[in-house]
């Protein structure tokens, strides 16, 4: 017997996966766009890309304007393909939504709540409001991505997505069995158990920021801006919970980064905004989870076959490697005058995803 026998389960150093997809990313427009889309489209093939910029992407002609901005910015050679979203609004047109799913132009559409959450201003206010809508998108196979969270200011902060879940997201479901949905950004272990006993057309993207801290995390020392995203990080028990869903094998739970910068100055700030950076180091963070619960082998399914198999779309062609090789992460990165901090800023990572291969 060799020494292999003495490590039985030793880590592997490299990890060759099929080429991965971000099913949740925050791209932004300007500056900013051209800051942060390089990053993205080094380590995913796709993306689901959000629409809730400044104005909103509610139209065929937004959305096909915004995807040339953003493979504009690409570096030159990319092969990576944004898929593009319509953000629903209570006056938004069914047609304008339908004529945009069959021309390839919006592969699904976003419901935000108005007001719960980052350039959310226009989202809906009732759900019977966009009623024609949800049955047209039910009727054309076209999958609705939320942001479940109720934003009355009676319900806690840390209670708005449990709250949402009873409160809209299952009677959703139950008028409209065959829509599928995407429950964006899940935090709680209700999220967990709510998408497990539900049938096959609701899934949920995990982030690797929910995957690593606590509600804690914010509070570390003193007030710190770089971990407020919402929805907010919750209690530890949650934390494991999503832990063990991402890594459990399951095809409802896939890889949606929600990468989502803002510059620094407005992160540091009285009201700092939401969002946290992390597509930089995303499949390298979400490997470091995989590896520590001992799921590796899981690791693929999550980040390159379920999000597709869900979605309806063919997987990628051509892999990526990982080698297991620490590095630490900058505390800073610089995209033009603007200054980001990504996530896991100063700490060590165990992979690194290699050059194309
Ligand atoms: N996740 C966040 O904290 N922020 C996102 C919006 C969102 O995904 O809710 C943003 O656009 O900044
Ligand atoms: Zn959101
Ligand atoms: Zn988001």
């Amino acid at each position: 017997m060799g020494a292999a026998s003495l490590q039985p389960n030793a880590t592997p150093q490299r990890l060759r996966l099929r080429r991965p997809d971000d099913w949740h990313v925050h791209l932004r427009d300007g500056a900013l766009l051209q800051a942060v889309a390089p990053a993205t489209a080094r380590s995913f093939a796709r993306a689901i890309v959000m629409p809730n910029l400044s104005p909103p992407i509610t139209t065929v002609a937004a959305a096909e304007a915004y995807g040339a901005r953003i493979r504009a910015a690409l570096p030159d050679g990319s092969r990576f393909t944004p898929l593009l979203t319509a953000y629903l609004t209570d006056t938004i047109d069914p047609a304008e939504i339908e004529r945009g799913h069959a021309e390839g132009v919006f592969t699904a559409c976003k419901l935000y709540p108005a007001h719960a959450t980052t350039n959310a201003a226009a989202g809906v206010t009732d759900l019977a409001r966009i009623e024609p809508v949800l049955a047209a998108m039910e009727r054309i196979g076209m999958p609705l991505l939320i942001h479940g969270e109720v934003t009355d200011a009676e319900i806690d902060i840390f209670d708005r997505e449990a709250v949402f879940i009873e409160r809209h997201l299952a009677p959703l479901l139950g008028r409209h069995p065959g829509l599928k949905v995407v429950l964006e950004h899940i935090t709680t272990a209700e999220s967990v158990a709510f998408v497990r006993q539900a049938g096959p057309n609701l899934a949920a993207t995990i982030t690797p920021h929910h995957l690593h801290i606590n509600r804690n995390a914010m509070f570390q020392g003193g007030l710190r801006p770089d971990f407020y995203c919402l929805p907010v990080a919750k209690r530890e028990r949650h934390r494991l919970a999503l832990r063990q869903a991402a890594t459990s094998g399951e095809p409802w739970f896939f890889l949606g980064t929600d990468s989502a910068p803002h510059p620094r100055s407005a992160k540091e700030s009285a009201c700092g905004c939401a969002g946290i950076y992390n597509a930089p180091f995303a499949l390298e963070s979400y490997a470091e989870v995989f590896e520590q619960e001992g799921a590796l082998d899981h690791f693929e399914a999550f980040a390159s076959l379920h999000g597709p198999a869900f979605y309806g779309l063919p997987l990628n062609d051509g892999h990526i490697t990982l080698v297991r090789e620490p590095h630490t992460v900058p505390a800073r990165l610089h995209g033009g005058d603007t200054t980001l901090v990504p996530f896991h800023a100063g700490q060590v990572l165990h992979w690194r995803l290699a050059e194309e291969g």
